[in-house]
């Protein structure tokens, strides 16, 4: 492996890595970076914690020296979290450009975010959708010249999950020049390889780090199976094992929804474990704070939605808990991958209910990898059982004496309206869909029930039958 130097990076920005303990270049930086500085376009995919970041944060820089103009970048990505913390390596990076970022994200204000856009920055860091809205809505600045487009997370800003961006970058390319450098980073690109390829249209630079597995080998990948009653048990078992035995780790949590994560928090605090939450139903400000906490190890256990599944650099994260079993590997490589990075240890462990089975399955196929049980002494989980359980009834309906389903809605019929549809219209459309749906559900079961007396009444007459001939045979047997 060389060094930054022999890649092509000037002495500046090697001296400026060597500062932040940068001193060699991971494989992905080794292959990424001298193609980039070519001039060439590039898609990189390589592990979780691999220091993708550096790996087009560093020729951008380089590039910027030569020719330093505002906006120079765009680098998008899926989440707000990630956008500040992309933002912080290239003011950390290029200090000795004086380089001048902005940040353009949701939930915070937008008239001081056009403000900054119109005094020209060399770098714009966004979620797509607020960009978006800038575009839409104002004249005073313009990307007609950017030279570097950057999608960090490509895959899943191009995937139409729950939050589709496909619109807002639309939006966004085409207010850019055809004539640009466009760098593509996760580390899972190879399902949207072909999407990916149409925005990189410059025949791309394509790396990925050559390996068997998906995740990183420093990571330890347990599971636990479950039953769904058990499973806060086993959470607060374990959590309380960990902290008994290591002051100094921090453990993120998983879960699937807002509430649960709410109520997960409410119950361990319950328990004084100092916990503190992550998810979209937070006011950004509060997002943010509590990020910051987390990072500082102020809190030692952040429960988060998938919102902080991906990107996140925390390196005093030891622990990756995933209360439930992610649908999807890819977000399963994502969320472990919050541990374990540039070259640390990390543990992480699944609750696996008997119904998600299938689910650790392709997990496993995916990553090429069998997560190992993690023993637990079942006599001590069993000991805390009804307390849990009884604690976290009593959250749940602490919680329900809040607004926060009402608020819920209230954010889903605010989301309606950005994105122009009337809420009661779609709320009357969804109800119509469901009674369709629910009228063919109820068809298709009286067809079933049809068919199954059908079948019922076929088997009585042949077993009528059988008995008849036995019947006849002994009979004529007899005379
Ligand atoms: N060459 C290097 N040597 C040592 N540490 C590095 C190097 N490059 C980056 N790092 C550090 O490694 C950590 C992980 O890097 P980074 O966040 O860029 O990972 P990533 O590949 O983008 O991961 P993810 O897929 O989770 O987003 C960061 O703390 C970063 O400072």
């Amino acid at each position: 492996m060389g060094d930054f130097s022999s890649l092509g990076l000037s002495d500046w920005l090697v001296k400026q890595c060597k500062q932040l303990g940068i001193n060699r270049p991971t494989p992905v930086q080794e292959n990424c970076l001298p193609a980039i500085l070519e001039g060439r376009d590039c898609m990189g995919c390589a592990k979780t914690g691999s220091g993708k970041t550096a790996a087009f944060v560093l020729p951008v820089l380089q590039k910027l020296s030569e020719d330093p103009y505002g906006i120079f970048c765009l680098v998008l990505s899926p989440t707000r979290e990630l956008a500040y913390q992309i933002a912080e390596q290239f003011r950390v990076l290029g200090k000795p450009l004086g380089l001048r970022d902005c940040i353009i994200v949701g939930g915070m204000d937008m008239v001081s975010q056009a403000l900054e856009l119109s005094n020209q920055p060399h770098v714009v860091v966004a979620t797509p959708g607020r960009l978006a809205d800038h575009i839409r809505s104002s004249n005073t600045f313009s990307m007609s010249k950017i030279k570097f487009l950057i999608l960090d997370e490509a895959d899943r800003l191009l995937e139409q999950g729950c939050t589709d961006f496909t619109k807002d970058l639309e939006v966004i390319l085409g207010v850019l020049p055809a004539k640009r450098q466009t760098l593509l980073f996760s580390a899972t690109l190879t399902d949207t390889l072909q999407e990916l390829k149409s925005i990189a249209m410059n025949k791309p630079f394509f790396w990925e780090s050559m390996s068997e597995t998906r995740t990183v080998e420093e990571l330890d990948q347990r599971y636990i199976l479950t039953p769904e009653k058990v499973k806060d048990a086993y959470l607060v078992h374990l959590i309380q094992t960990f902290t008994d035995k290591h002051d100094d780790w921090s453990i993120i949590i998983f879960t699937n929804t807002c509430k649960n994560c709410q109520i997960l928090t409410m119950m361990l605090r319950e328990f004084n474990f100092p916990t503190i939450s992550l998810h979209s139903m937070m006011k950004q400000k509060q997002r943010f704070a509590n990020l910051a906490k987390f990072k500082a190890s102020v809190y030692k256990i952040l429960i988060a939605t998938d919102v902080a599944a991906r990107g996140l650099d925390i390196p005093t994260c030891q622990v990756v808990i995933n209360h439930n079993t992610p649908g999807l590997p890819k977000i399963y490589i994502h969320r472990v991958g919050r541990t374990a990075r540039a070259g640390r240890n990390g543990v992480s462990i699944t609750l696996v209910t008997q119904y998600d089975i299938h689910l650790v399955h392709s997990i496993e196929e995916q990553i090429q990898t069998k997560l190992k049980e993690y023993p637990v002494e079942e006599k001590e989980v069993l000991k805390i059982l009804t307390h849990v359980n009884v604690t976290r009834r009593e959250c749940e309906i602490k919680l329900e004496s809040t607004d926060f389903d009402e608020k819920k809605e209230i954010n889903k019929r605010k989301q309606l309206i950005l994105e122009g549809k009337d809420p009661d219209l779609e709320a009357k459309r969804k109800a119509e869909l469901e009674k369709i749906r629910s009228q063919k559900k109820l068809f298709k079961q009286k067809i079933q029930e049809n068919i199954q007396r059908q079948k019922q009444g076929q088997l009585k007459k042949k077993l009528m039958k059988r008995k008849q001939m036995k019947k006849k045979k002994a009979e004529q047997a007899l005379t």
